[in-house]
């Protein structure tokens, strides 16, 4: 068998992103080869568009993808997810000075990835709000800055990382936790058929939070 061929989305600091090499990092990216360095396996890591890491994995492109992904009953038809990794919940953020409640938003145009599940949640739950679709956050967050959009609306921890470089944003209303939308927290994802796979990553998940190396990681990314 070759690597094990992991995805991510690299367009979501702490998650993952792009550093000024040009390189891809972040929590997942660490937990990945943590995982890999657990397994014994060689591993390699790709970025790729978030709405379309699902096909690209049902086409046997990838292995896994670890990618700040909401561990949802939808997707759970077309993909195997381990056990959660991290616990998510959801916010928006507006300039400020501007919504002061999340009343405010009718009509209002918010921001979310293409694919998300804050596109799905905003889409069927505030049909009032109107949601403009984006290849990234990171062009959706550019657009808030300045102007073209009201709100963004992802997960809390991206969200957070967001607002330490702009001191212009800040968060409106309380997190959303709603698990019809945003499942039981972020998981990895495997092809259906590849529960062997599953299975060792789910055992690694385990090995590396109990020896402490997750803890490690975890404080490294989101220090309290
Ligand atoms: N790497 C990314 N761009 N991830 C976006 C994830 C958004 C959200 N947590 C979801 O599962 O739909």
């Amino acid at each position: 068998a070759g690597p094990i061929r992991f995805a991510s989305s690299a367009t979501y600091p702490p998650f993952e992103f792009m550093d000024k090499d040009n390189t891809i990092t972040g929590f997942d990216l660490d937990l990945a080869k943590a995982l890999c360095k657990e397994m014994k396996t060689e591993c390699t890591y790709s970025n790729h568009a978030f709405d379309s890491l699902i096909p690209a994995l049902k086409f046997r492109r990838y292995d896994a993808i670890i990618s700040g992904m909401d561990i949802t009953a939808e997707r759970s038809k077309q993909v195997l997810f381990s056990q959660p990794y991290y616990a998510n919940s959801a916010v928006l953020i507006v300039r400020k000075g501007t919504l002061t409640s999340v009343d405010q938003m009718k009509g209002k145009k918010v921001g979310m990835e293409n694919g998300s599940t804050h596109q799905k949640y905003m889409n069927e739950k505030h049909p009032e709000i109107k949601t403009v679709p984006y290849d990234s956050y990171q062009t959706a967050v550019i657009d808030l800055k300045n102007g073209r959009l009201d709100a963004v609306f992802g997960d809390t921890a991206a969200v957070n990382e967001w607002l330490k470089t702009s001191p212009e944003l800040v968060t409106l209303g309380e997190h959303i936790t709603d698990p019809a939308y945003f499942g039981a927290g972020l998981g990895i994802a495997v092809q259906q058929d590849n529960a062997e796979l599953m299975n060792k990553i789910n055992t690694a998940l385990d090995a590396i939070k109990k020896d402490g190396t997750y803890q490690q990681i975890s404080h490294k990314w989101f220090p309290q």
